[in-house]
């Protein structure tokens, strides 16, 4: 079978060209823009920069022109960029997608032409871009056809110049078939450097070596590629046998509100790990542990758990763990279920970790939060 027949070969090569473009914007919004006038807090306390209403904008316009009848279930919305507050960042932002829009055509396998190219352009009024962010307004649900979007996941490693990805899905009645995640700040070989916020460091890092992207289509394997060169090379996990496990390392959020950093801990002390976890911000921990960098990523509840976790923020990097060899499932084992709206309600937590290891992991995890008195989240 060619590429082209393969099923789902052209939402893949649409879902490479948008998180291509859109990265391209992310990448110029950090290198020349970034101020504390470049971003707003959102209602639920989170920061919200031109970068992500900038990359939403991109994306979904892409996505409307080639699959108009598509409903998307973005991050982010233009209310914000329609008060006196939020103008200069809605100027900005169109300026912004109108140049990325327009941009030099990239390396997309497939895609190539003035045609496409024109008409996509057809899209850049004021109104129009603004209509295209909420294009991502949809409640999703189980049935038919869906992408799902987060422009920036990992605002706030964005902000320090650290780890942040744009995830793309696309899902199925419920199931992610094509996860693509453009990673700008990861280095293409796993062992040169990578940003971590730190300004000292990093003023050490050769940013001619960053920008991932990572392409997953079910059934057909997990694959890396750079911003600027098409190639793409197979990705998979480290193998790790019960044996192994204590050499294992564990990647987790460098936020300790978005997932708790002492459970951690501890489900790692109950398997005998002693490597220290690898925090980073964003669905880079999927690639992360997909391209065998590291080996499990834990994302457990903080609190009473009432945290629910959003589709777009495990859609794409889920189907590039699973394509890569490993299994996702929720803190109990159960399978993270993209179809019950926008948030993964039916579940509490993340697991990820390679098959032959994830039930031992899920096992430390009920042990540790018994332990600590929350056995109601199992
Ligand atoms: N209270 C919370 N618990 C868990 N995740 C959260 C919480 N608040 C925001 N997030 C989301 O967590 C993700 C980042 O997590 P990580 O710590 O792994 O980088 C982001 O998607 C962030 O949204 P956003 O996309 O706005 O950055
Ligand atoms: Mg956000
Ligand atoms: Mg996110
Ligand atoms: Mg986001």
């Amino acid at each position: 079978m060619t590429k082209s027949e393969a099923p789902y070969a052209r939402e893949r090569s649409i879902a490479i060209r948008a998180v291509l473009r859109a990265s391209q914007l992310t990448s110029s919004v950090f290198d020349k823009l970034i101020s504390a006038s470049d971003s707003l807090t959102k209602s639920d306390k989170s920061p919200v920069t031109v970068g992500d209403f900038g990359a939403q904008a991109v994306v979904n316009s892409i996505l409307a022109t080639h699959f108009p009848d598509d409903p998307i279930v973005g991050e982010e919305d233009s209310s914000d960029l329609k008060t006196e507050e939020g103008k200069s960042i809605k100027e900005q932002v169109c300026r912004l997608a109108r140049e990325a829009l327009k941009g030099a055509a990239t390396n997309c396998p497939g895609l190539s032409g003035q045609g496409v190219q024109k008409q996509e352009e057809e899209d850049l009024t004021e109104e129009k871009l603004l209509a295209a962010i909420d294009r991502g307004n949809h409640e999703g649900g189980a049935i038919g056809r869906m992408w799902a979007l987060d422009p920036i996941d990992g605002t706030k490693g964005f902000l320090r110049g650290g780890q942040y990805a744009v995830c793309l899905a696309f899902i199925v009645d419920g199931v992610v078939q094509v996860g693509v995640m453009g990673c700008p700040n990861l280095p293409i070989s796993p062992a040169d450097p990578k940003p971590s916020g730190d300004k000292e460091r990093d003023a050490q890092v050769d940013k001619s070596k960053l920008g991932t992207v990572y392409v997953a289509v079910r059934g057909q394997g997990a694959f890396q590629r750079t911003l600027h060169d098409e190639t793409e090379t197979r990705i998979s996990m480290r193998s790790l046998s019960a044996s192994k496990l204590s050499q294992a390392s564990f990647c987790e959020s460098v936020e300790s509100g978005h997932s708790s950093h002492g459970t951690n801990a501890r489900i790692a002390e109950l398997l005998g790990i002693k490597n220290k976890s690898v925090r980073m911000d964003s669905q880079a921990k999927y690639a992360s542990i997909a391209r065998g960098d590291g080996d499990i990523y834990l994302r457990l509840p903080v609190g009473d758990g009432s945290y629910q976790e959003k589709i777009w923020d495990h859609a794409s990097g889920l189907l590039l763990v699973e394509e890569a060899g490993g299994k996702v499932t929720d803190l109990r084992g159960q399978a993270l279920n993209f179809g019950a709206g926008r948030t993964l309600r039916d579940n509490k937590g993340v697991v990820a970790a390679h098959w032959d290891v994830h039930g031992q992991v899920i096992e430390a995890v009920s042990k540790a939060l018994m332990e600590e008195g929350r056995g109601s989240l199992l």
